[in-house]
């Protein structure tokens, strides 16, 4: 039952890129009504407090420390608290919390639906845990296979302060990072994926504003059952042949993909790279850093979590 006539949002941290994408997104679907927080007050506990108290949902698109202060104060309200929807990093692999990833398995979306706290996933993870997945539960990857996992997102990933860097002066064209290997978003790739060895995970930044893409090497002969690239790619495709926002494409002759295609969409493509006579394979998930990977995710959560999945589709 809603507090209001429809159902209320608070973005807690709306003036961020994240925030501000979901704004504008939820701005499209009069089905549910946004509150804020006077800017010049933002960040004031008390004002946070008593807004959480009135609305029905209330959405952190904050840094983790910030958000696990506001998820403290949402569960303080008890009767009052409203549900939770959290984009950053900080309650992920929390047991507590459902993963936001309605594509992970059968029952995920109803798991959504039915929670007072869902975690939103990382970019990067989105599209590593949607290759590696379905080949894991399908018994052709082994859990314990070396996994490393490539990406490339464009500078937007970074938050407002990157977005500043790369469109000011004195930016690299592009970089590796995240080499001392310990990147946030390890631990959910792991445990969503289902691997019991944990990846190596190389992200990379362009000097291009968003879009990713991420890749996955395969060894074909250390799968169970010596699949072919076409074997993985029907495995995938009957994972999501009911989904409408994952879509499996022929992997085309030329060997080549750019991150930038599905940007302002929710779309992720997922395509199988290979070369049978070589036993190799590279499986690439392809998606907007600010869309599946961020705004448009947190609206289709949003959609379940609130039972507006159809608005919540024509929004993301
Ligand atoms: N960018 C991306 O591609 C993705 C980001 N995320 C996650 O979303 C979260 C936000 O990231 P992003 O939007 O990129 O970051 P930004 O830096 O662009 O935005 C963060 C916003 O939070 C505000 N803020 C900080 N502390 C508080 C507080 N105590 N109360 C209210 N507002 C506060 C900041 O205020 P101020 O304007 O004053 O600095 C800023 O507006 C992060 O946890 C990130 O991991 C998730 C998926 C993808
Ligand atoms: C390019 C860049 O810096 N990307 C960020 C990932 C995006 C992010 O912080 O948000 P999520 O964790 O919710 O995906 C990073 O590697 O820290």
């Amino acid at each position: 039952m809603a507090k209001g006539k429809v159902p209320t949002i608070f973005i807690d941290g709306e003036a961020g890129t994240t925030g501000l994408g979901i704004r504008q997104r939820l701005e499209a679907m009069p089905e549910v009504a946004l509150r804020s927080i006077d800017p010049a007050h933002r960040k004031e506990p008390e004002a946070k407090r008593a807004l959480m108290a009135e609305v029905d949902l209330v959405v952190l698109c904050l840094p983790d420390a910030a958000s696990k202060e506001s998820a403290a104060m949402a569960a303080s309200l008890g009767a009052d608290a409203p549900k939770l929807l959290d984009a950053s990093t900080a309650h992920r692999v929390d047991p507590a919390w459902v993963y936001g990833v309605p594509e992970l398995a059968p029952e995920q979306g109803q798991a959504i639906a039915g929670a007072p706290r869902v975690a939103n996933p990382g970019c990067y993870p989105t599209g590593g845990i949607l290759l590696l997945r379905p080949l894991v539960e399908a018994g052709l990857l082994p859990a314990d296979y070396p996994i490393t996992v490539n990406a490339v997102s464009g500078y937007s990933g970074g938050g407002k302060s990157m977005i500043e860097a790369y469109e000011g002066d004195g930016h690299p064209a592009y970089e590796l990072y995240g080499l001392g290997l310990e990147h946030k978003h390890v631990p959910e790739l792991q445990t969503y994926s289902k691997l019991s060895r944990r990846p190596i995970f190389v992200p990379s930044v362009g000097n291009f504003r968003q879009g990713m893409l991420v890749s996955v090497p395969l060894h074909l002969d250390l799968l169970h059952g010596s699949p072919t690239p076409f074997s993985l790619e029907q495995a995938l495709s009957t994972y999501y042949a009911n989904s409408d926002w994952v879509k499996v494409v022929p992997a085309g002759v030329d060997g080549k993909l750019e991150p930038e295609a599905l940007n302002g969409t929710n779309v992720l493509e997922l395509r199988v790279f290979g070369n049978a006579s070589r036993g190799q394979a590279v499986l690439v998930a392809r998606l907007d850093n600010l869309g599946k990977g961020a705004s448009g995710a947190a609206v289709q959560n949003i959609g379940l979590m609130l039972g507006l999945q159809d608005a919540a589709r024509a929004a993301a």
